[in-house]
């Protein structure tokens, strides 16, 4: 792992491409990203299917390696971490939330938070009844995945993502899944959060969800296509689609 080398706790990007697969097959999927993140923003990345989000996303959250540029995220300099060192940063640094929730069936909302804690070894077990009560679910915390409604388990995967108070909270169409008032709900969870000054990266095709950002990122063709500054982001409750 590449030392730390700033405090800052934000991302930022430079010259970023990325090419999957090689010759006439190849996909030039990101062409050269320059974007910087303050700590504490909340962004939404918007553009067509196939312009690069989830790549984007992917490689500042360390999932994915980059082909060329420089990414450096919460003071960490990823560029040229391998691939097997990317789950050290992974741990320390970031949470995901996923369309499908992505929860493990057998086991509870509380023991899905829980591994989590344990696979990582950060953040503490005896926490995780507040954080599941601060997501709204102290009264469902032995519940099954099949138990719950839609957004409750999108809770669970909220309240997961955030077990190992991670830097940077990464969020793929988080209301994707859902019906209009339990999208809602969840983008106000993640407003909240936001406003408890957490970084939020939102990846949608909902262009309604930009409403609540700080600045919408637009990504057409592996480009930045257009950055638009929001100076009063709208109260989630207020967002329809
Ligand atoms: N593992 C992969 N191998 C080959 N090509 C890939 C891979 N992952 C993504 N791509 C390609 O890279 C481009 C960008 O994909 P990406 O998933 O980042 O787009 P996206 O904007 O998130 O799309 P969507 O909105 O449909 O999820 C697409 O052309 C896609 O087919």
């Amino acid at each position: 792992m590449t030392a730390e080398t700033t405090t800052d706790r934000g991302v930022r990007v430079a010259g970023l491409t990325k090419v999957f697969g090689e010759g006439d097959s190849a996909v030039h999927a990101l062409k050269g990203i320059d974007l910087e993140i303050s700590s504490g923003e909340m962004i939404v990345v918007l553009g067509p299917s196939g312009s690069g989000k989830t790549t984007l996303c992917n490689i500042i959250g360390g999932i994915e390696t980059s082909t060329d540029g420089k990414v450096e995220v919460a003071g960490v300099d990823i560029s040229d971490v391998a691939p097997a060192r990317l789950s050290d940063f992974r741990r320390d640094h970031v949470g995901f939330i996923f369309q499908f929730f992505n929860l493990i069936p057998t086991l509870t909302a509380r023991e899905n938070v829980e591994v989590i804690i344990e696979m990582t070894g950060r953040g503490d077990k005896t926490q995780v009844p507040k954080v599941l009560e601060a997501v709204g679910l102290g009264d469902r915390m032995d519940s099954f995945p099949s138990q719950l409604s839609g957004g409750q388990q999108q809770r669970v995967a909220v309240a997961r993502a955030l077990a190992t108070d991670p830097d940077i909270l990464f969020a793929d169409e988080p209301t994707g899944a859902l019906d209009l008032p339990t999208g809602q709900q969840i983008l106000g969870l993640l407003q909240d959060l936001h406003r408890q000054g957490r970084t939020i990266i939102a990846v949608t095709h909902n262009a309604s969800v930009a409403q609540i950002a700080d600045r919408v990122i637009t990504l057409v063709d592996g480009r930045i296509d257009s950055i638009q500054v929001n100076d009063s982001p709208a109260d989630a409750a207020d967002v329809t689609w």
